[in-house]
């Protein structure tokens, strides 16, 4: 026979004591998302705290449907950029370039200086912004985020973002934020990826390069684009297909710094690969 009054008595016990005990206890291994990126790289991150942030202002335009690919304008205000600018002062160091198991620098592939920053307040809207932007996958995960900072010269060759190393997980999503772009040069190129229409009445020649582009692959002229470094504003894609394999359509290129600073930020989804 249940003692109601003994029952109701330890009602608050396990509401307000025992619950959240067994959610910082049990919560994450519920989600078997979680211990599977865990092992992989502790510095991943789905954060769904309820956090005090200011509603994004930004405008999208799709450029290309197969992969995603996505320009974002004003992803970041002005306050923001100083932050992260700021933050990131102390904490760069040479960029490397992983191949297979081994990192190292090298400055002909890649000439720039990275910082792993510090999750603040601000980064983390940042972050919950990019999170939000995908439609809170529960199974995607940000890697801690990194400015990258590129003087005169600074460049990094053709490259993906996917590795295709992993049959559980891959950065199955990029964007490519620009913080600082006090710099001519320092575009960011796609050679597999198609010039949109550029009629008089589109905007794509504010964010691309409309001249006739150099070393496009594919045949035609249309073929390569550039993006221009505008502050503030950042490029948003898929890596990956639904079936986890790697676009390779995705390769691209931060071009030479030809003078001045470009300071980018690099925000990384982790998910899924392949489908079993
Ligand atoms: O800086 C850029 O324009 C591109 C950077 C990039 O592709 C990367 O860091 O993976
Ligand atoms: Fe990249």
């Amino acid at each position: 026979m249940v003692n109601w009054g003994y029952a109701i008595a330890l009602l608050p016990i396990y509401v307000f004591i025992w619950l959240p005990i067994s959610h910082i206890l049990f919560g994450a291994a519920k989600n078997p998302a979680d211990a599977r990126y865990r092992t992989l790289n502790s510095s991943l991150i789905a954060s769904n705290d309820p956090l005090p942030c200011i509603s994004h202002s930004y405008y999208t335009f799709i450029l290309s449907q197969e992969p995603l690919i996505i320009y974002i304008e004003n992803f970041l205000s002005s306050q923001e950029s100083d932050h992260l600018l700021q933050i990131s002062e102390d904490k760069f160091a040479p960029s490397t370039v992983s191949t297979g198991p081994e990192t190292s620098i090298k400055r002909d592939i890649r000439l720039s200086e990275v910082a792993l920053i510090d999750r603040d307040e601000i980064v983390r809207c940042i972050e919950h912004r990019a999170r939000a932007f995908q439609g809170w996958r529960p199974e995607l995960h940000i890697e801690r985020l990194r400015t990258q900072r590129y003087g005169v010269g600074g460049h990094y060759g053709d490259h993906y973002d996917w590795s295709g190393a992993s049959r559980e997980a891959d950065r199955v999503s990029t964007f490519m934020v620009y913080v600082k772009a006090d710099c001519d040069g320092g575009g960011t190129k796609f050679p597999r990826i198609k010039m949109p229409f550029v009629g008089n009445n589109t905007r794509w020649c504010e964010f691309l390069e409309c001249g006739k582009q150099e070393g496009g692959i594919g045949t035609g002229e249309d073929w390569g684009v550039t993006f221009k470094p505008i502050g503030g504003n950042a490029i948003f894609w898929e890596n990956l297909r639904s079936d986890g394999s790697g676009y390779e359509e995705t390769i691209h290129a931060a071009l030479p710094v030809v003078s001045g600073t470009k300071v980018g930020l690099n925000i990384w989804s982790w998910g899924p690969a392949r489908r079993k």
